[in-house]
């Protein structure tokens, strides 16, 4: 990052002091830049950024490499927090992969940035995300498991993300992800989607069946058995423990997912 890109970074704390807007999303969710510092990680160096917002005491952070303030096309993930998953290394599911390929490949770019978005469990809560495995432990699978527990399947709601990528003064992005429903969510909140880099983690003996259901229930872009493989999903991403080629060159698509060049 140049002095002038962290400079900047730096700036949006004296901006926000007085920010106040009508805010996103039908809570009118406002947040502002609180501060920002040096993030030494063991993929590589960040500046944090942490948010204060209006609505609730959830404290959501950016992870920003390079100049991204007045940038187009920078490369985006949208994190969901997986307790279970980012800290404790959890397999039946794929975040903490995720969580770290996402920062590995934002490193490797000229610029990135990932929103890590307090929204455990797709929205539910921890305690109700573990009354959900104990649910998925009996027999149902993850859409499922929300219903019973008078859930949505997912309960999450990007305006926090939108307003994050606003105060950070981005023009648009690349977003790192398999979900549409991030980038139509984005897209309505008014956040221009460039494009899609897929973000597809190779399945484990625990977490097949959810990632199963991601594709088959949910309409994730992940290439499961039974379904026509995806062009851009050749090159799988390397994980601690599996075998297989790191991902080089994703192949990119437009905002609905349609690729644009070839894998
Ligand atoms: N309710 C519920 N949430 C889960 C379950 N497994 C994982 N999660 C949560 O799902 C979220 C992870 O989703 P993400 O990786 O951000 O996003 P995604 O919807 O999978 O889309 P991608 O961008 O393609 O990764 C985290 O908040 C997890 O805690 C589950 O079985 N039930
Ligand atoms: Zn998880």
């Amino acid at each position: 990052m140049t002095n002038a890109g962290r400079g900047g970074l730096l700036d949006l704390v004296e901006r926000d002091r007085v920010h106040e807007c009508d805010g996103y999303g039908p809570a009118g969710l406002c947040v502002r830049v609180v501060g920002v510092a040096d993030l030494p990680t063991r993929v590589g160096r960040f500046q944090i950024v942490a948010f204060w917002n209006n609505r609730d005491a959830k404290e959501h952070v950016a992870m920003v490499h390079g100049d991204v303030m007045g940038a187009e096309e920078v490369p985006t993930r949208l994190h969901s927090e997986c307790l279970t998953g980012d800290v404790m290394g959890s397999l039946r599911c794929d975040c903490r992969d995720q969580l770290l390929e996402g920062l590995r490949l934002i490193q490797s770019m000229e610029r990135g940035i990932l929103l890590y978005l307090r929204q455990e469990g797709r929205g539910i809560g921890l305690i109700n995300k573990i009354r959900a495995y104990g649910l998925q432990d009996q027999g149902l699978d993850t859409v499922e498991a929300n219903l019973a527990l008078g859930f949505r399947d997912d309960e999450r709601d990007y305006a926090v993300a939108a307003h994050m990528l606003q105060s950070l003064v981005v023009k648009s992005v690349r977003l790192i992800t398999n979900n549409p429903n991030k980038i139509s969510q984005l897209e309505q909140y008014g956040v221009k989607v460039a494009g899609r880099i897929p973000h597809v983690i190779p399945p484990n003996d625990y977490n097949k069946f959810y990632l199963e259901t991601k594709a088959k229930r949910s309409g994730h872009y992940i290439d499961m058995e039974g379904k026509p493989h995806l062009a851009e999903q050749s090159d799988p991403v390397m994980v601690d423990g599996m075998d297989g080629p790191a991902e080089e060159n994703p192949a990119e698509t437009d905002a609905r997912g349609r690729p644009t060049g070839p894998a």
